[in-house]
C-alpha cells in the first residue's frame, strides 16, 4: 500500500470564500500596514493569501526572507506573471519584470558588470556635477525644489547609461520616458491589476467597453518601445560620428560583434533608468520630507558638514568622515520604505517551510515595512532619529542597516542599490551644505507642517509635499 505524503497546512491568514478566496480582503490602501496588523493578529510572520486562485504568502520578517528568499534561492527567485505589464505594455526590457531563467540572468549579469560595488565609483564625477547643477538651478529658481531634484536625478541616469545631457526643459527623451513610467501608478502591488489576475482578460479586444485599460496599455507600449530604442539608437548614431560620449550604452555598443543580438545590450542601458529613476526620487522626497519635520536632525547634519568641510561642497572623498549624514540616509531609507512591500518573487517547486506547505506558482511578497518598523531592531520605530545607527560618533555595526530588507533579497536583490547609495549620498549632503529646508509659515507665524502620508504604488512616495516645501539659500556662498 502507497502511503501519501503527510499534508502540510498553508501558512495561517484570513478565511477564504469559495471561488474567489480572499481577494474581497486584498488590501489596496497602504496594504503593508494592513499586512503588518495581520502578522499580530494572527501571530506569525507568515500569511497565506487565495487571491481567486493565485497563492500569495506574506513574509514579515527579515528572517524569513532571508531563510526562503536567500538560502532557497534556486526555487525562490523567479516573478508574478505579469501579462498586462509584460505582454501588452511591453515593460519586457526592464528585466525587474522578466521570469527567473536564461534571458534574465543575462541581463542581469550585463547589468552587473556596470553597477558592481567596484565599478560604481566610475560614475562619482558624473553624479557630483548632477548634484552641483542641482543646486545651481534651485538657487536661480527655489519656488519648486523638487523638480530640481527630479532634473538630477534624470540627468545623472542618462549621462551614465548614454552619455546624453538632457535638456533643462522640454527634453524629448525625459518626455517619452515619464510618460512610460507613469503607468507602473497604475497599479498598487503586483498582483492587483485585472488582467495580471486573469490572463484571459489581456485576450479582450480594446474596444470593448471595460476594456480601455487595454487601450491604454497599447498606447504606453509604443511609449516603452521608444524609450527602449531612442537613446540607443542615438547614442549609436554619435558613436558611428566618433562623437559619443563615454556611457554604459557606448562601452556596449562598441563590444558588440557583427551578428550579436543587441536586445540584452539595450536594455542594460535602458534599465539605468527604469529600475532607477523613481525609486531615487521619491527617497530623495522622503528626505526633504524628514527636513521639514525635524530641524534638530538638519541642524546636526549641517554641523557636522560645517565642521567637516568648511565653505566648500562635498565631495566624495568627505563621506567618511560624515558618520551622521551617512546614518541620516539610512534612516531615510528605514523611517519610510519607498518599496514597502518590495516587490514579489514567485515561487518554481512546491516546497514545505517550519511545516508550512508552500504550493509551486506561490507569490511571495515581502512586507518590508513590517522589517524596517521591528521595535526590536529599532526601538520608537515611527520616531525619525538617525542617531540610532551611531555608537561613539561612528556608525554602530550591531544596528541592522535598512538597506538588508530595503533593496529586497536573494538572486534578485537590487542591483542598482551601490549607485543610489552613492548619488543620494552627495544630493542630499549638498543639498545640507547649500540651503535649510523648512515648512511654510501660516498667518501666525506657526510652521504649516505636511502630514506624512506615503501613497501606495510600486514605488510609493510622498504625498503632498511640494506645498509644504520652503528652502532658503542663506548657507550658499
Ligand atoms: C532607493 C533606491 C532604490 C530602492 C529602494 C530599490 C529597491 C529595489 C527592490 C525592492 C527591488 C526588488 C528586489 C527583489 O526582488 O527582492 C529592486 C530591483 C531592481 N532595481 Fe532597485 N532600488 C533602488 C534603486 C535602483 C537604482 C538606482 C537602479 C539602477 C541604476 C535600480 C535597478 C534595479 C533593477 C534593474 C532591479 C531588478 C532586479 C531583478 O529583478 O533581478 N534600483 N530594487
Amino acid at each position: 500500500i502507497k502511503l501519501s505524503a503527510p499534508r502540510h497546512a498553508l501558512p495561517p491568514g484570513p478565511r477564504a470564500l469559495p471561488l474567489i478566496g480572499n481577494l474581497h480582503q486584498w488590501p489596496t490602501a497602504k496594504p503593508w500596514l494592513t499586512f503588518d496588523s495581520w502578522f499580530k493578529e494572527y501571530n506569525s510572520d507568515i500569511l497565506y493569501m487565495n487571491v481567486a486562485g493565485q497563492h500569495v504568502v506574506i513574509l514579515g520578517s527579515r528572517k524569513k526572507c532571508v531563510d526562503l528568499l536567500d538560502k532557497r534561492s534556486a526555487t525562490y527567485s523567479d516573478r508574478a506573471r505579469l501579462p498586462l505589464w509584460v505582454d501588452l505594455m511591453k515593460w519586457d526590457y526592464n528585466f525587474l519584470f522578466l521570469p527567473y531563467g536564461t534571458k534574465w540572468r543575462e541581463h542581469r549579469k550585463s547589468f552587473n558588470d556596470y553597477f558592481h560595488p567596484n565599478v560604481v565609483h566610475k560614475y562619482n564625477a558624473k553624479q557630483t556635477r548632477a548634484a552641483r547643477m542641482m543646486a545651481r538651478r534651485i538657487l536661480a529658481s527655489p519656488e519648486n525644489p523638487l523638480d530640481h531634484v527630479r532634473f538630477a536625478a534624470t540627468f545623472v541616469v542618462m549621462d551614465v547609461a548614454y552619455g546624453i545631457q538632457i535638456a533643462e526643459n522640454n527634453d524629448p527623451y525625459i518626455e517619452i520616458a515619464e510618460s512610460a513610467i507613469s503607468s507602473l501608478g497604475l497599479a498598487s502591488v503586483p498582483g492587483t491589476l485585472p488582467a495580471d489576475l486573469f490572463p484571459i482578460l489581456k485576450y479582450i479586444p480594446s474596444w470593448l467597453p471595460g476594456a480601455g485599460y487595454k487601450r491604454y496599455a497599447h498606447s504606453v507600449a509604443h511609449l516603452n518601445h521608444l524609450f527602449a530604442t531612442k537613446p540607443w539608437n542615438a547614442t549609436k548614431d554619435k558613436l558611428a560620428k566618433g562623437e559619443a560620449s563615454e556611457s554604459i550604452a557606448e562601452t556596449l555598443i562598441e563590444s558588440l560583434t557583427e551578428g550579436d543580438d543587441e536586445e540584452v545590450a539595450r536594455n542594460t542601458a535602458a534599465a539605468c533608468y527604469a529600475g532607477g529613476n523613481d525609486t531615487t526620487i521619491c527617497t530623495l522626497r522622503v528626505f526633504m520630507l524628514a527636513m521639514v519635520l525635524h530641524p534638530e536632525v538638519q541642524r546636526k547634519a549641517q554641523e557636522e558638514l560645517d565642521a567637516v568641510i568648511g565653505d566648500r561642497l562635498p565631495t566624495f572623498e568627505d563621506r567618511e568622515q560624515l558618520p551622521y549624514v551617512r546614518a541620516l540616509m539610512k534612516e531615510v531609507t528605514r523611517w519610510q520604505s519607498v518599496t514597502p512591500m518590495g516587490f514579489a518573487h514567485r515561487v518554481t517547486e512546491d516546497d514545505v517551510y517550519d511545516g508550512y506547505f508552500i504550493p509551486k506558482g506561490t507569490l511571495v511578497a515581502t512586507n518590508v515595512w513590517s522589517m524596517l518598523n521591528d521595535p526590536e531592531a529599532y526601538p520608537d520605530p515611527a520616531k525619525f532619529n538617525p542617531d540610532r545607527f551611531l555608537k561613539d560618533g561612528e556608525i554602530d555595526p550591531n544596528v541592522l542597516d535598512p538597506g538588508q530588507a530595503a533593496f529586497g533579497f536573494g538572486r534578485r536583490i537590487c542591483p542598482g542599490r551601490f549607485f543610489s547609495a552613492d548619488f543620494n549620498f552627495i544630493v542630499v549632503s549638498t543639498l545640507l551644505s547649500a540651503f535649510n529646508f523648512g515648512p511654510p509659515l501660516d498667518a501666525q507665524g506657526k510652521p504649516i507642517l505636511p502630514e506624512v502620508d506615503m501613497a501606495p504604488g510600486i514605488v510609493s512616495y510622498v504625498s503632498y509635499l511640494d506645498q509644504y516645501l520652503l528652502l532658503d539659500a542663506t548657507r550658499y556662498s
